[in-house]
């Protein structure tokens, strides 16, 4: 086991958008942030995202051949030539996600990336949470928390991950740690950006609404946002999360709009997910931070900043890098996986008791 104190860890996700995989160094001893590294950003091709894309949806013991070749040979790209690394975090591809039924797939082999690497590479953080009975996901809220000391809060603050999916974390700092009862609530909102992707890809063969230029063209349909609204999804209490394309509806319900108004529309819907998913904090929190490729589309901002009682910023104002905060809480993960420490809770996946999730390899000789 890692002995307690300082390391470098060096944490790389590939998220729902499947944009590409992000790496980046902190240096932490699994509690507490010393600070933040260097960081690279690895893009998968078109012809590479196509290959993730025709996996999505797959599981274990199918054919992933291919697809495993992508995601192996993009981290061990985006993970080589940092300096001075102790341990890797490596969070994979999650291919599927179904909590309650199958489980949830993060396609990646630890490892073979731990021999890439020549370094201890933790991995598979999410299987052990839902083999316990909790959902998996969001497995950041650990890392928020020692975000939210970091960045000096001394009172309940939020933030919010607007990837393919979104996810909020609500953390209260004055608890002793991240295990404390009541020190974090998450849950993933809703459909943040990925139904926004698809839609620019169906209408204009494009990746995503850069900057919601055509966002902003358009106006809010409410009888589609209401009918939105209406899911079962939001009532329900966390723990709660969600697979990529849970809310495939959400393209039938723009279907008939012109393509601003589709846009503007969807980003409502991903704004008001998170408006009601704010109902479920224990107390209103002093601020919102967002994270995530969702906080450069101007128009989910916006919305977000008129529905909320609280400031809302991107987490750039506090010093941290929305890009790579996913990639830092790998890397925090992992230290504290490797340490023996938990990196779930109750109050984060629903799990009955703290999980340590993860596995390490370590390369051979
Ligand atoms: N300049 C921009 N303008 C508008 N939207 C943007 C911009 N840059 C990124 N995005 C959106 O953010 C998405 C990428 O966000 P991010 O990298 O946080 O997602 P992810 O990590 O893949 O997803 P998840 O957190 O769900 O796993 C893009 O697919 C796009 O929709
Ligand atoms: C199963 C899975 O990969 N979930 C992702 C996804 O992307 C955003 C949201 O859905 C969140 O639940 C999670 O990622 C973040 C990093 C998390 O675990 O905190």
């Amino acid at each position: 086991m890692l002995q307690a104190g300082m390391v470098n860890a060096l944490g790389a996700m590939s998220g729902t958008s499947l944009d590409g995989v992000d790496a980046a160094l902190i240096r932490t001893d699994g509690v507490t942030i010393e600070g933040f590294g260097a960081h690279r950003y690895r893009a998968y091709s078109d012809s590479e995202r196509a290959v993730l894309r025709a996996a999505l949806g797959r599981w274990p013991g199918e054919d992933l051949g291919a697809a495993l070749a992508v995601v192996q040979r993009a981290h061990a790209e985006a993970m080589a030539g940092f300096d001075g690394v102790d341990i890797a975090g490596f969070h994979g591809q999650t291919l599927a996600h179904e909590p309650g039924g199958r489980g949830t797939h993060q396609l990646g082999d630890g490892a073979a990336l731990a021999e890439a690497l020549r370094l201890p590479v933790v991995w598979d953080f999410r299987s052990s949470d839902v083999r316990l009975g909790g959902q998996g996901a969001p497995l950041a809220p650990f890392f928020h928390f020692a975000c939210a000391r970091w960045i000096g809060a001394d009172q309940p603050v939020a933030f919010l991950n607007l990837g393919g999916v979104g996810n909020l974390t609500w953390v209260d700092p004055r608890h002793p740690g991240p295990e404390a009862a009541g020190a974090l609530l998450a849950f993933d909102t809703g459909p943040a950006n990925a139904p926004l992707n698809d839609l620019m890809q169906e209408r204009r063969g494009l990746p995503y609404d850069a900057d919601g230029a055509l966002s902003l063209r358009g106006e809010v349909v409410e009888g589609a946002l209401e009918l939105f609204l209406d899911e079962g999804y939001f009532l329900k209490m966390p723990p709660k999360s969600l697979d990529r394309n849970d809310f495939s509806l959400m393209l039938d319900l723009v279907r008939e709009l012109g393509d601003a108004d589709a846009a503007a529309t969807m980003c409502a819907m991903a704004a008001s997910a998170v408006m009601r998913g704010m109902e479920h904090c224990p107390a209103p929190p002093a601020a919102l931070y967002v994270t995530g490729g969702g906080r450069h589309n101007p128009v989910m901002m916006q919305m977000l900043g008129v529905s909320l009682d609280c400031p809302v910023a991107p987490v750039e104002a506090v010093g941290l890098d929305g890009d790579m905060l996913e990639a830092q809480a790998f890397a925090y993960l992992a230290v504290r996986v490797a340490r023996g420490l938990p990196t779930s809770a109750p109050g984060t996946t629903g799990v009955r008791a703290l999980v340590g999730g993860g596995e390490i390899s370590h390369p051979a000789g």
